[in-house]
């Protein structure tokens, strides 16, 4: 198909069309108008789409029900692309020597996600500690949690002062609320981002920085260094003003992506995330 699209003509290009299911003709026709455009010197990309909290949400729910992912595999590869984006923004050799992490999960999947995330930063060679204030009996997070501490992860029984943190840790890993956070934040969260918010070290957020409205950001809230988007770009990430702004969570089929014009830009190689900023 490769070969008959750039060797091609519109004639070659209609005729394929004919012969393919309907998300691989849409993904022909894309390729077959990117290469018209790039062959008139017109390249354009077409803007990333920055979700809502429905549309997210609605993604979210495709995925499991339609796609058929289980919530564990998407999770893993979430976390796993939270740590790897990590590694690349605050490299082991620019950290003090024990290069310590705080990772402070919440009661939902962000939590999951923070949760896979510090597995693979101490597999990544970092020395991770969680901080996990509010536990579900569901057995994906009783099985992560072991897998922490069975790698010897220390978990946290209370969150330390803001200035024994900014002395013990190299950056702090959000991991609290994510794409369906609603409303006044809650206890014990409260406390949680108040401390969280005076810290001096980078505050590193995975997919919502916790405390904002999913849509419309929080400019009193969290000021994070880096973020990273899971799926796709919430709306609020249009006002994160910080150093690192990453994609990640490589797992979005071009169903997907097509049916809600994500326009997401390509993964470089085999690489998990991208830096969009
Ligand atoms: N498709 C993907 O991109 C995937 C993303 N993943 C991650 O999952 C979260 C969304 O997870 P979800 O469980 O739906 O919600 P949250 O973790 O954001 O939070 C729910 C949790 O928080 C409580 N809560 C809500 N509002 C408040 C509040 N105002 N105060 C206190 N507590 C609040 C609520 O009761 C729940 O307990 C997404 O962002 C990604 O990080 C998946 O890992 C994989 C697929
Ligand atoms: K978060």
């Amino acid at each position: 198909m490769q070969a008959v699209l750039v060797g091609g003509t519109a004639t070659h290009v209609r005729r394929l069309l004919l012969n393919v299911r309907p998300v691989q003709r849409s993904l022909v026709q894309l390729q077959a108008a990117r290469m018209a455009s790039d062959a008139a010197g017109t390249a354009e990309e077409s803007p990333i789409k920055y979700l809502g909290q429905e549309e997210a949400q609605q993604i979210d729910q495709e995925l499991f029900n339609e796609y058929a992912y289980s919530v564990d595999q998407l999770m893993e590869l979430a976390g796993h692309s939270c740590a790897v984006a990590l590694a690349k923004s605050y490299p082991l050799t620019s950290l003090k020597k024990d290069a310590t992490v705080l990772v402070c999960c919440g009661p939902g999947n962000n939590g999951g996600d923070g949760l896979v995330c510090a597995r693979h930063l101490k597999m990544f060679g970092y020395n991770p500690s969680v901080f996990y204030p509010k536990r579900t009996d569901k057995p994906l997070y009783k099985n992560l949690t072991i897998q922490c501490e069975q790698l010897d992860i220390p978990f946290l029984s209370h969150l330390p002062k803001p200035q024994l943190l900014s002395d013990g840790f190299s950056y702090i890993v959000d991991a609290l609320f994510g794409f369906s956070f609603k409303g006044e934040v809650r206890p014990p969260f409260g406390d949680v981002l108040k401390t969280l918010k005076e810290v001096t070290v980078p505050i590193c957020s995975i997919d919502v920085p916790s405390g904002w409205d999913v849509e419309g950001g929080n400019p009193d809230g969290l000021q994070p260094e880096f973020l990273i988007s899971l799926t796709a770009p919430k709306k609020c990430a249009e006002k994160f003003a910080g150093r690192y702004h990453y994609l990640g969570g490589r797992f979005v089929p071009p169903g997907i992506i097509q049916k809600y014009e994500l326009n997401l830009p390509t993964y470089p190689g085999t690489e998990p995330c991208i830096r969009l900023h």
